[in-house]
């Protein structure tokens, strides 16, 4: 194990640990932060707000250029946009285009790219690979690898650590690594990041737990909690994104009954949360996200152990957004509509309110569910800019909705922005003609006794 007189490096260092505690938070200890999208931007932030030492990695020369010129480019994190504006001003946050010139100069390297998913569902770590590689080429004695992006349990200790030695020459022991995952949520990452959670730090050996540790208590305000090694820590991880996933299919699946119950499944699942041993979720338009439809396939896919369980719940909640379209589909056909007579305006293109992402989007699948019964499909979003792959799915892309351009003879809601609480949904009526409105988030229950709206809602007794 490498001993350092003076403290540069936490991994290692035979300095007394408040020495190694002032060095990390007055920069002596340079940070490297690899992605800088949704994540990784607060991250770095949040790192370099404890520094003053961050140079972050991202191969998006745009990205890079934005945050160079003191300008956050991720939408929907309240406190983003200044604190970066003023890390960069002060120094303490710089950007760079090149992963590997960032390798060379920093003695902690925080992993926050993409862990991608095949068309498959086979968790494809190509991305953490690479960066791995990178930083293994410009990894020297004392260094810490975090890894914070999602990853399938056991691959720190059975790919990331063989290709850190490989790229190095250098053994575990010489450079520490951790698994420490970042369990946060659009849209509240500063607060999130910087402790509404206890971190969870899991050490390829005792000393990389015990640096990442010391690391950790310095970025979050909350507890640290140290877990038995890095499969320990990355199961965490995947079994809260597991947990959520079947959880929203009991609740969907509840939701299905809402008819033949005659209730509004959603009262009873709220009434029933009142009680602390019972936390159901809610049920909805269908689930999507690059995590929570993605964390049962590290599963599901990666170990020969059976999980009927967790598959079931990925069926249940795919299965949502054809609910959802064929309900609109059924309410028109019980006003003599066909689907080839019809239009249908989809409210929501992102995967949920306010994140600009779409990946497994519920939307997708509802307007291709819509076309293929032979509708014309029309679709908005307020915050999402590329709509190629609805418009390719046949939808018709409008920006931004009023009552004027156009007359949908029903109106499907599969994300709720804020926006569209201004929606005057009954103008679309015409004369005795109700506008058929689904609700795919319980999110405008108002118009339920409305004449001049046909309302069905997910989970909700009609
Ligand atoms: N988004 C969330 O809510 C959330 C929450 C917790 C954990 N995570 C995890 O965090 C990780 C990152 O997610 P995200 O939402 O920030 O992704 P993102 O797509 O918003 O950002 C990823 C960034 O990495 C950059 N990048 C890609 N390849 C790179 C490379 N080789 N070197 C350097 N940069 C590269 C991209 O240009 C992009 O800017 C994922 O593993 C995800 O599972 C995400
Ligand atoms: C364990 C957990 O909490 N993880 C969170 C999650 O964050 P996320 O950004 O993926 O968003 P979610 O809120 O999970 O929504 C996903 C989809 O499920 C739909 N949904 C949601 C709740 C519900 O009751 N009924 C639903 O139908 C919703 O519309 C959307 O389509 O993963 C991040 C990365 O791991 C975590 O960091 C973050 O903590």
């Amino acid at each position: 194990m490498s001993t350092q007189s003076s403290v540069t490096t936490i991994y290692g260092s035979d300095r007394p640990e408040d020495e190694q505690r002032d060095a990390f938070t007055s920069g002596d200890v340079p940070v490297g932060v690899y992605g800088l999208g949704k994540m990784g931007l607060p991250l770095a932030s949040v790192y370099a707000e404890t520094t003053g030492n961050v140079t972050g990695a991202d191969i998006d020369t745009e990205v890079v250029r934005e945050i160079n010129a003191g300008r956050n480019h991720i939408v929907g994190e309240p406190g983003l946009d200044e604190l970066v504006e003023r890390l960069v001003e002060d120094g303490a946050l710089v950007a760079n285009t090149e992963p590997r010139e960032v390798a060379a100069e920093a003695s902690v390297h925080v992993v926050i790219v993409p862990t991608l998913v095949d068309d498959g569902g086979r968790p494809d770590l190509s991305v953490i690979e690479a960066v791995a590689g990178d930083i293994g080429r410009g990894l020297d004695e004392g260094d810490l690898v975090v890894f914070e992006s999602t990853l399938p349990p056991r691959s720190c200790r059975d790919a990331l650590l063989p290709l850190l030695e490989s790229e190095s020459g250098l053994s575990l022991g010489e450079f520490g690594l951790a698994f420490c995952p970042e369990r946060t949520s659009s849209g509240r990452a500063l607060k999130d990041i910087r402790g509404a959670y206890p971190k969870v730090v899991g050490g390829a050996d005792d000393e990389s737990a015990r640096a990442a540790s010391l690391i950790y208590d310095q970025i979050s305000s909350n507890e640290v909690i140290t877990v038995s090694d890095t499969t320990t820590a990355e199961a965490v991880k995947v079994f809260e994104g597991v947990y959520r996933d079947v959880n929203i299919a009991l609740a969907n699946e509840l939701a299905t009954h809402a008819d033949e119950f005659e209730v509004d499944v959603t009262e009873a699942i709220d009434v029933a949360n009142t009680q602390p041993f019972c936390e159901i979720h809610t049920p909805g338009a269908g689930v999507g996200g690059h995590c929570i439809p993605y964390y049962p396939q590290f599963l599901i896919n990666e170990f020969e152990t059976a999980s009927p369980l967790m598959e079931t719940a990925r069926a249940v909640n795919d299965e949502m957004p054809h609910v959802t379209a064929q309900t609109a589909l059924d309410r028109l056909d019980a006003r003599g509509v066909a689907p080839e007579d019809a239009t249908v305006l989809v409210l929501g293109l992102t995967y949920r309110a306010g994140v600009k992402e779409i990946r497994k989007t519920p939307a997708l699948p509802v307007i291709e569910h819509l076309d293929a019964a032979g509708a014309d499909v029309v679709a908005t979003d307020p915050i999402l800019d590329d709509t190629d792959v609805f418009e390719a799915a046949g939808a018709t892309i409008i920006r931004g909705v009023t009552n004027d351009d156009l007359s949908p003879d029903a109106i499907v809601l599969v994300t709720a922005h804020e926006s569209f609480e201004h929606l005057d949904v009954p103008a679309f009526s015409d004369g005795d003609r109700p506008v058929v409105f689904v609700d795919g988030r319980q999110a405008a229950t108002e118009y339920r006794d409305d004449e001049r709206v046909d309302y069905e809602g997910i989970g909700l007794h009609d």
